[in-house]
């Protein structure tokens, strides 16, 4: 297999030197300076990444751009920042076949990933993210390291398979690639949290409980920036936020402890150091909105750090950690569930901590002159088995109200928008909340469609 990678620095160096040791792969790295390549060729050492590593005489080196056409496979080792330049100028010897493998941890303007920027540029599906806790350090000297494959044809991975045997790579795999390629921006932005936290406490308790509450705000970001939960338990998931946040190999984590200690200074241009973390923080805080932000201590407090330059980076513990518990208390008659109620209930919920639903009795129905199709004792065990759902108690009257609020300690009272206006009398207890139904699905419409 011809294996070309684009970037001869660290990790390039570190991940083409490991494959070098299958003999059925041939691995080349594409460089921009020709005394590098010669250094490679003929000394087999690359002493500004590596001084003291003699590398494998089966690594080679080039700078011609033409060698690529060449390629069954070629990874990505850039920083993230420079990708645009590089793939926009060597597009036209990337054949449609080959298989793009994306090792850079970032993302681009806008919130584009790698990934797709790739996939428009070269007009190709045959993109992919190999994301792990390794350091290039580790992995030039042969450490059994693992890397997350994110891919889509079970071709693209028998390819990686193949490539990998007789080498100390391991992997795990999914087809959530953009949860592959978030969670290795999100490990860097939390990496540099944890070093300031470090720097300023030296405490083993403070320090995990800054990293529990980490991966509680990496979990919500991963899920609304469009990844998925359970790729959090892969390599590239708790692995790499582990390695990075707590290991002083990280750039990212350094990072942090110069910013803890005060020796940093915002804005720095002379830095030549691939600090991927600093760049995403901006890129990410302008994809959320508001209602994410807030939900989000940790992250919008690094975010404001930077974005106002703040001099000094101080943990608030009680803002930032001891948010007290939020119980959020709606109600409804949640007849023929459907997703116009999951829809209600997912948001509901994150607006607080514990959700309770009040739910009409068949008895209140009546009352109501309301004609449900499931008794009262099946509609509770059906929000039950909701995961947003904490608590279900039954409404039998108007009037229950506000004795509910107070005897659930409630904080946030939510109803759909249809009723805006019609409990603002319980401001004088909690916030009140209407939030816009889902438009297109309705028990009433559903229970038409079944009448016909
Ligand atoms: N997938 C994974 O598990 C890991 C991924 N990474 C990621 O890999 C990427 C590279 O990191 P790393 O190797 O440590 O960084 P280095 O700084 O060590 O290397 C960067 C490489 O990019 C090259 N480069 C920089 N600018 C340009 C340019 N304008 N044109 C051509 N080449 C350029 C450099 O060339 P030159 O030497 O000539 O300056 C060098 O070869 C990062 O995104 C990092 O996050 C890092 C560790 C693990
Ligand atoms: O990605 C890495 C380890 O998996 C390297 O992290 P840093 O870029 O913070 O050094």
């Amino acid at each position: 297999m011809d294996i070309y990678i684009l970037g001869g620095g660290a990790f390039g160096t570190a991940i083409g030197n490991q494959l070098a040791e299958n003999l059925n792969n041939n691995v080349v790295l594409f460089v921009r300076n020709e005394s590098q390549s010669k250094e490679v060729n003929n000394l087999h050492t690359n002493k500004r990444y590596f001084p003291n590593k003699k590398l494998s005489k089966r690594l080679k080196a080039t700078t011609n751009r033409k060698a690529l056409t060449e390629a069954d496979i070629i990874f990505l080792a850039i920083p993230s920042k420079k990708i645009v330049d590089i793939i926009s100028n060597l597009k036209f010897f990337i054949s449609k076949d080959v298989l793009i493998v994306n090792l850079s941890k970032g993302i681009l303007k806008e919130g584009l990933t790698i990934i797709d920027y790739l996939k428009k540029e070269l007009s190709t599906n045959n993109v992919i993210a190999m994301k792990g806790p390794t350091f290039s350090s580790e992995l030039i000297n042969g450490a059994h390291s693992i890397f997350t494959i994110g891919y889509k044809t079970r071709e693209q991975y028998n390819r990686i398979e193949k490539i990998i045997s007789e080498t100390n790579i391991h992997v795990d795999y999914t087809t959530d690639i953009i949860g592959v390629e978030l969670l290795s921006v999100l490990k860097n932005i939390y990496a540099i949290l944890i070093g300031i936290t470090d720097a300023q406490y030296n405490s083993p308790n403070t320090r995990f409980m800054i990293l529990t509450k980490s991966f509680s705000e990496i979990r919500i970001l991963l899920k609304e920036l469009g990844g998925r939960e359970d790729s959090l338990f892969l390599s590239c998931g708790y692995g790499d936020v582990g390695i990075t946040s707590l290991n002083d190999l990280s750039r990212n984590r350094t990072l942090g402890l110069l910013i803890g200690k005060g020796f940093y200074k915002i804005g720095n241009k002379k830095n030549k150091v691939v600090l991927e973390g600093l760049k995403t923080i901006k890129l990410i805080n302008n994809l959320l909105s508001e209602e994410v932000k807030n939900r989000l201590p940790l992250f919008s407090k690094l975010a404001s750090f930077f974005e106002n330059k703040e001099a000094f980076f101080e943990i608030h513990f009680d803002s930032l950690i001891n948010k007290k518990m939020k119980t959020v208390l709606t109600y409804g008659t949640f007849d023929l569930l459907h997703y116009g109620h999951l829809e209600i209930l997912r948001r509901a919920k994150e607006l607080g901590d514990r959700l309770v639903v009040g739910i009409s009795t068949d008895e209140f129905n009546q009352v109501k002159g309301k004609n449900c199709q499931i008794s009262y004792e099946k509609r509770k065990e059906f929000l039950e088995a909701v995961e947003y759902v904490d608590l279900v108690i039954p409404e039998s009257e108007w009037e229950q109200k506000v004795q509910d609020v107070k005897n659930n300690e409630v904080d946030v009272f939510v109803m759909g928008d249809d009723w805006k206006g019609k409990f603002d009398y319980l401001t004088e207890y909690c916030d009140v909340v209407y939030l816009p139904r889902t438009l297109g699905i309705s028990t009433t419409k559903l229970k038409s469609i079944l009448d016909k």
